[in-house]
């Protein structure tokens, strides 16, 4: 198989990172109030996720040349007054290493410039040539906070193109959570959770444990064809996506059930195993979306896709106003901008997007561009008024 020791040593470092961030959040969740309101517990685990994520992928794949793109530096924690927190960060790396493999010997304890040095190496820019390794060591840190859906996001590029996607989901329960409602989506529960899913490109989309205690089951998005029956993702925080808009379109679509809303790229992962069969993502205006939020979430829906040869073209746009559309397709998900085009993780750190992001299976797409472009027009028209 194509990139397999770039995926095992990926599922290992988000599956160590995701490992840390766990601790965190107990503690976390186990404090007062007052400590709750502090948001450093977020930063140690961030800046944890991502420097342990850096010191796994060079450890492991010590021959390559290593390129980072991730979503931390470490700016602030070199200003004055940080030296609590840089300690606190490069205590949890320690500890949380020296689990990886409770009988082997510890090497060395890492110093707070070690620590420093590994979250640094996530400053490259990426762009079209080479390979680029992009991580968001805590996607939804929103969710994180309250105790929610959270996710380890790494991802490799490969000229321009996604080619291997890891996604860490520690609260995400293994069973689907179609049909709970939303608050059970979102919040712990007794059931078993934490999956791993995990992509290579052409291998399809992989789902296992995170503590891998079974083996892992090919996952496939849903095959629903009638948007009545299909159910939509969109994010939990109304100021990351426009709620209006996707309930918009859901209604033309005929969507009947209510939006389940929950954090980070668990999304992308509970739609590649058929959850859902909609992800609608409006930002608002003048947001722009970064690659880390969508590499590996992108090619773990995707899964068999090509997405490489997503090739859409607009036949017919004279009265009946519909797109058809032609994809190198086999069984995955697709994920376009609100015009219809794949999305491009060759400009750098920036996504360059029409409107927003949206995912849906390959029959439901065309209605859905369909009726993101009829209810975009309308929000326009409505506000030129
Ligand atoms: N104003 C914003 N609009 C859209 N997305 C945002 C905004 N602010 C932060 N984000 C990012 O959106 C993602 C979470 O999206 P969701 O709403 O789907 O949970 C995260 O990557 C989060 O960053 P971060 O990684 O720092 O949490
Ligand atoms: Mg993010
Ligand atoms: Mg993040
Ligand atoms: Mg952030």
């Amino acid at each position: 198989m194509a990139y397999e020791k770039e995926l095992d040593a990926a599922k290992k470092a988000a599956s160590l990172a995701a490992r840390l961030c766990q601790k965190v959040q107990k503690a976390l969740l186990q404090s007062d109030v007052q400590s709750k309101s502090d948001k450093s517990p977020v930063t140690v685990a961030d800046y944890g996720s991502q420097a342990v994520v850096s010191l796994l992928l060079q450890r492991e794949l010590i021959s390559e040349p290593f390129s980072l793109v991730a979503e931390e530096d470490s700016a602030d924690l070199r200003k004055e007054g940080s030296q609590d927190i840089i300690e606190r960060i490069t205590k949890l790396v320690n500890d949380t290493l020296a689990t990886e493999d409770p009988l082997k010997p510890i090497d060395s304890t890492l110093s707070t410039d070690d620590i420093l040095r590994a979250i640094d190496c996530g400053t490259s820019e990426g762009g079209p040539n080479g390979r680029h390794w992009v991580l968001d060591p805590i996607d939804g840190t929103k969710g994180f906070l309250r105790g929610d859906q959270y996710a380890v996001a790494l991802g490799l590029l490969e000229e321009g193109k996604v080619v291997l996607g890891v996604l860490a989901c520690p609260n995400l329960p293994l069973a689907s959570i179609a049909g709970n409602d939303n608050k059970n989506k979102n919040s712990s529960s007794s059931e078993e959770k934490g999956c791993l899913f995990y992509a290579t490109i052409g291998s399809g989309t992989y789902m296992q444990p995170l503590d891998s205690r079974s083996e892992p089951v090919k996952v496939h998005v849903s095959s629903v064809e009638n948007p009545e029956d299909a159910s939509f993702f969109e994010s939990f925080e109304g100021a990351h996506s426009l709620h209006d808009l996707s309930s918009s379109i859901a209604n033309k679509l005929g969507v009947k059930a209510p939006p389940v809303r929950i954090d980070s790229q668990a999304k992308y992962g509970a739609l590649s195993r058929g959850d859902g069969a909609i992800y609608l993502r409006f930002p608002h205006k003048g947001y722009r979306e970064k690659i880390w939020d969508h590499v590996a979430g992108a090619i773990v829906v995707t899964g068999n896709n090509n997405i490489i040869n997503i090739t859409i073209y607009r036949i017919c746009e004279c009265e009946c106003n519909i797109w058809f559309c032609l994809w190198d397709a086999e069984a995955g998900g697709i994920v376009t901008d609100a015009g219809g085009k794949a999305l491009d993780f060759s400009k750098g750190k920036y996504l360059d997007l029409d409107t927003g992001i949206i995912v849906a299976n390959e029959k439901i797409m065309p209605l859905l561009l369909k009726a993101v472009r009829d209810s975009i027009a309308e929000q326009e028209n409505a506000s030129s008024l």
